[in-house]
């Protein structure tokens, strides 16, 4: 668990963060969002302490962050960036070791965990551990960038923008396998983007930060059906409500029983691309099947409309 409990952090008389609390559960993924300068990513930077509060505390797991050496805590926590920061000069494979080596972790555990993570990360271990990150894609380098925050095991995962310079396919592919890793190792996930859609799709909860201050602190539907300020709903996007709404939950959760013709869709589907999948078909249910590809029941549009009606 990590608690930020009034936290301020002024840059002279600049107060850039403004007595910000909030609590973030374990194994959770927390997104910060807020417009350009609004404190984001001077309050994660606090969490691993790469900025020192002016005033306030982190507690991680109870314990205060000032308790345990900066760079200690910063092998403990990881930490992704947009653009990655992966060493020019080093392998892939020696990329993700760095912190492990730092750790001093026996060499078979290291190799086994770089192969564990590119594997998870869809890159073929013998072809991508020796090649040098100006060799692979901008896409391929930000997954070496996340899965070298991961290589120590760490409990907290910091992520800035990660996915902020993906094109809109390989993005949602990288949000994708975010969220598959972090059902694997349980991280607790705490990621600042710009894109709302991505927050939505992404959050156990939402913090919303405007002018160093943390405005709303919800789970995302929370958010859609009461924003807190007109600040919020303005990041929302009124036009955009029922859709957001959709794409949190899964085909999963909206199954009826029943058949359908047409290309089935899988229950893990987010209900919003359910809706674009129905529309595009032109009929009025889908099936539905399950990880094995079994027939479970059927998606309808009626049933989708329902969902992405304002809650009561
Ligand atoms: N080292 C520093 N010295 C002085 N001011 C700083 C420093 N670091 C950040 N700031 C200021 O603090 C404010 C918040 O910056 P921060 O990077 O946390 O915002 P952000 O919400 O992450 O913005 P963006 O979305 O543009 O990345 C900005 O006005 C920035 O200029």
């Amino acid at each position: 668990m990590i608690e930020i409990d009034s936290i301020t952090k002024r840059y002279g008389d600049t107060v850039v963060v403004d007595n910000a609390s909030m609590t973030i559960a374990p194994h959770t993924i927390t997104v910060i969002v807020g417009t350009s300068g609004a404190g984001k990513t001077t309050l994660m930077r606090m969490i691993n302490r790469l900025v020192e509060p002016s005033s306030g505390e982190i507690r991680i797991d109870g314990a205060p962050n000032t308790a345990i050496p900066g760079y200690e805590l910063r092998r403990r926590i990881g930490y992704a960036i947009q653009g990655h920061g992966l060493f020019p000069h080093r392998t892939v494979a020696e990329n993700i070791a760095t912190v492990p080596a730092l750790l001093g972790w026996e060499r078979a555990r290291i190799d086994a965990k770089v192969e564990e993570l590119l594997s998870l990360f869809q890159l073929d271990p013998a072809a991508f551990g020796p090649r040098y990150p100006h060799e692979l894609s901008g896409g391929q380098q930000q997954r070496v960038g996340v899965a070298r925050a991961l290589a120590a095991e760490p409990n907290i995962l910091l992520m800035d923008e990660p996915f902020g310079a993906l094109d809109p396919v390989i993005r949602a592919k990288a949000q994708d396998d975010l969220l598959a890793i972090q059902k694997h190792f349980g991280t607790t996930i705490v990621l600042v983007t710009h894109d709302m859609g991505e927050a939505f799709h992404l959050a156990d909860r939402i913090a919303v930060m405007d002018e160093g201050r943390i405005v709303q602190y919800a789970r995302p539907e929370e958010m859609l059906v009461k924003p807190a300020t007109g600040f919020v709903e303005t990041l929302i996007g009124a036009g955009e409500r029922p859709f957001r709404l959709l794409s949190i939950g899964t085909v999963g959760d909206a199954v009826e029983s029943g058949s359908a013709e047409g290309e089935p869709l899988a229950v893990g589907t987010s209900q919003r691309d359910a809706l674009s999948a129905l529309l595009w078909s032109g009929r009025e249910a889908l099936p539905v099947v399950g990880p094995d590809g079994a027939p479970i029941g059927r998606v309808t549009l009626a049933g989708l409309a329902r969902r992405a009606a304002r809650p009561e």
